[in-house]
């Protein structure tokens, strides 16, 4: 349900269980969520370079509550990256419109992205390529090594300021890029497949360090993944897209409780949400 009562999506609950979503807890204990940024009907329609057009978002409606952790999956090709490069203002929409509670970011300091290759400069120690977006918007350069140094201790990468990109693994290298989508505070982190280029034992370490980045920022993170394993895991909500022309199929609030750790990966409601995906995906 939308705030103002229309019903918007399906939100299906695979079993009886009492156990409640994060958004239901809310309604129950008489408070709604903060929208922290509505999709209203948003649409996209590429040019291709032959003047063919490309019809990648169908009208996509979608509320983002403050503080939690959204998931997106659906089919190659249906519309997540676009979506979120709309949300980070990296995208012109071609109908509907963003409403955002506190007024659209009018810097880039407010929205994080972190891609699926993290994007560091080679010849930069990591310290100062955490700290680059504090120098874009001039930040003291004391304080932004204080707050660099905040960020890549919160990421596990404390000891290796001084190191070069090159020098890291993958998945330290997505931990820095992480640290700079942080630092500077953002309203909002967008991350597109962020751990798709990683093998499955470091995505499971990172998944447990980005939960615990997550609780301990309250940063309101939209997440794209192809693994509905990783989005029923990470995330309070998972929206659902059908082939493109993308649009919200279906919108689930997991009922998973806010601990996650391995042991939620045996339990018989994890199964059945990754079922229920499963189905809607195929
Ligand atoms: N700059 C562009 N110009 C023209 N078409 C584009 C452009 N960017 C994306 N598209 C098209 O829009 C559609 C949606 O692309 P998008 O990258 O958003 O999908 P996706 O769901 O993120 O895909 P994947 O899961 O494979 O990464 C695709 O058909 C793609 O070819």
């Amino acid at each position: 349900m939308s705030f103002d009562g229309k019903v918007l999506f399906c939100e299906h609950r695979p079993n009886n269980e009492t156990k409640l979503g994060k958004v239901e807890k809310l309604k129950q204990a008489g408070t709604h969520p903060q929208v922290l940024v509505r999709a209203d009907a948003v649409t996209k329609i590429y040019r291709s370079r032959m003047g063919e057009s490309v019809e990648a978002l169908a009208p996509t409606t979608l509320d983002i509550h403050e503080g939690e952790f959204l998931s997106l999956i659906g089919p190659s090709g249906c519309g997540k990256s676009t979506f979120l490069r709309i949300l980070a203002g990296l995208e012109t929409l071609s109908g509907g419109k963003l409403e955002w509670r506190d007024g659209a970011p009018t810097k880039g300091s407010d929205v994080g992205f972190v891609f699926q290759e993290p994007v560091l400069l080679p010849w930069l120690s990591i310290l100062d390529n955490v700290r680059f977006p504090l120098d874009v918007f001039r930040t003291p350069k004391n304080e932004g090594n204080e707050r660099a140094r905040a960020m890549l201790a919160l990421v596990g990468l404390g000891a290796f300021e001084k190191a070069l990109p090159k020098e890291l693994s993958g998945g330290m290298r997505q931990r820095a890029a992480i640290a700079r989508a942080l630092v500077y505070r953002p309203r909002i982190v967008l991350m597109d497949e962020p751990f798709g280029a990683l093998d499955l034992l470091t995505r499971d370490r990172m998944n447990d360090e980005l939960l615990r980045i997550k609780n301990e920022t309250g940063s309101t993170i939209v997440f794209v993944t192809h693994s509905i394993e990783e989005a029923a895991y990470l995330s309070d909500r998972v929206a659902v897209m059908s082939a493109r022309p993308g649009r919200i199929s279906a919108l689930h609030d997991l009922d998973l409780g806010p601990e996650r750790s391995e042991a939620i990966k045996d339990d018989p409601r994890f199964y059945q949400w990754l079922s229920t995906l499963r189905k809607e995906l195929r």
